[in-house]
């Protein structure tokens, strides 16, 4: 079968996955799956119906009818995520959640979940998928991997600019201290833990522009004939 082409896009917290995946689906006019929002919201949801982060079994049934709609937004926004009707796309961006994701993302039952989920979104004319193992278990087959890193500690600047620009209050040693906790929970995992797929394109953004990333994958898109 021949199917819609896939751009993976994986690496730890902070790194600009969700940025550059944004950006890139744009520009090829493809469509987004933000993996990472999905275990946000079971996170998220959990929470809300006073189930525990470590209940497998209604974790499980959570994951499979996670009452979800992705919505595309103008041009520069990110997309509205709308969960059980109400629109959470701000609520899952904290730290909390994110450790709550982390949390129920090493849960095996709970990723089996929301495997067939994630590969419904691979559809014409391509697909840009951004998370931790999308090149390795998710879209063994895609047509570019990259994994996209950075210092512990830019991503952790990153983050800190990012949530106090949305109006939150942060500190800086305190998300440095659960970005390495993240790391260390999702790289150490069992079950498809966060490493970059053999044939990935390692990319260090530490020292490099939004812009300067864009250009590296853009060039290895050209040079591969991906996206037509
Ligand atoms: N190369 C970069 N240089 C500077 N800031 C960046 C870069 N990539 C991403 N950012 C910023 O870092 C923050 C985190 O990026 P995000 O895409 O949310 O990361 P991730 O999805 O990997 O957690 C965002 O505010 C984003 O604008
Ligand atoms: N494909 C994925 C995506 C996210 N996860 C888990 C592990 C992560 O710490 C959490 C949150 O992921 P998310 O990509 O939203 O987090 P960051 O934006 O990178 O901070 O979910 C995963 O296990 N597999």
């Amino acid at each position: 079968m021949n199917q819609a082409p896939v751009i993976t896009i994986d690496g730890p917290s902070g790194s600009g996955k969700g940025t550059i995946a944004g950006i890139l689906a744009k520009r090829l006019g493809w469509k987004l799956l933000d993996s990472g929002a999905l275990y946000r919201l079971l996170a998220y949801a959990a929470r809300n119906h006073g189930v525990d982060l470590s209940n497998e079994a209604s974790l499980m049934v959570m994951a499979a009818h996670l009452d979800v709609q992705f919505i595309a937004a103008a041009d520069g926004q990110p997309q509205r995520i709308v969960l059980e009707g109400d629109d959470v796309t701000r609520d899952i961006r904290n730290e909390q959640v994110g450790a709550g994701a982390s949390q129920v993302a090493a849960l095996p039952a709970v990723r089996d979940a929301l495997l067939q989920r994630q590969r419904a979104f691979q559809e014409s004319p391509g697909l840009v998928a951004d998370g931790r193992d999308m090149g390795t278990v998710v879209f063994p087959e895609a047509a570019l991997k990259v994994f996209l890193t950075a210092s512990a500690e830019e991503r952790a600047r990153r983050r800190y600019l990012q949530l106090k620009a949305a109006g939150n209050d942060v500190s800086l040693s305190s998300l440095l201290d659960e970005i390495r906790a993240r790391d260390e929970r999702d790289t150490q995992r069992a079950v498809a833990p966060l490493k970059p797929a053999a044939d990935a394109l390692q990319l260090d953004s530490t020292e490099l522009s939004i812009e300067q990333v864009l250009e590296r994958i853009m060039s290895e898109i050209a040079l591969r004939d991906i996206a037509g």
